[in-house]
């Protein structure tokens, strides 16, 4: 048991190092074009299943709620939070709707849709992409692996964050420190911070 934690430790660290390498500036574009978002007044919609879907509202709380400093609340809505919304939805339509429906109702043109997946393959995840597209918007895609279908499916327009690793969990904690720099980004954006208190 012990080898394995360590092994999980090393590979954790591994995956994050590569990711240094390979993803700073994917994560530098989505932050922009988050931050330009931001300032035209758009919000951002976030969703993803299982840990993902974790991820979606550790995001959406940051944006709202605050992120290292005190500023003001940013606009973000996480979509795996409503369970009467998300039961609803599964049981009269289908699982793979619960996310699109959603957007649909709440996107405006030039909102951006975060869409966190490890395999890339999830259907509910894509649906919302498209639905995203049929609003205007445009998509930050977390994921892993070899992108699966959701990185057949972006544009120029989009930016996709690929984590270098075929583990999900690996992959999942990733995209959580991906999460922690766009937060960083934005505020260090949106609310430059005052030297003094740095
Ligand atoms: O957290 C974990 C595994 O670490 C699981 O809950 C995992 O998120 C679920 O199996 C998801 O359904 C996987 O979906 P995805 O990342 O392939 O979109
Ligand atoms: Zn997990």
């Amino acid at each position: 048991m012990i080898d394995n934690i360590k092994a999980n430790f090393t590979e954790s660290i591994q995956t994050k190092i590569a990711a240094s390498e390979m993803l700073p500036e994917s994560i530098e574009k989505a932050a922009m074009m988050m931050v330009e978002a931001l300032i035209r007044g758009n919000k951002i919609l976030s969703c993803g299943n299982g840990g993902s879907a974790g991820d979606a509202q550790h995001f959406s709380s940051e944006m709202l709620n605050r992120y290292e400093r005190d500023r003001p609340s940013l606009p973000a809505i996480a979509l795996s939070t409503d369970t009467s919304t998300l039961t609803s939805i599964a049981n009269d339509y289908s699982y793979d709707e619960i996310f699109a429906k959603q957007v649909r109702a709440l996107g405006q043109s030039g909102d951006i849709l975060l869409a966190i997946s490890t395999s890339g393959n999830s259907r509910n995840v894509i649906a919302a992409m498209e639905a995203a597209l049929s609003r205007d918007m445009t998509i930050v895609a977390l994921t892993g692996k070899d992108g699966g279908e959701m990185a057949g499916f972006l544009s120029e327009h989009d930016v996709e964050i690929r984590v270098p690793s075929n583990r999900t969990a690996r992959i999942q904690e990733v995209h959580l420190l991906v999460i922690h720099n766009l937060c960083e980004c934005i505020d260090d954006s949106l609310f430059p911070a005052d030297h003094a208190d740095s």
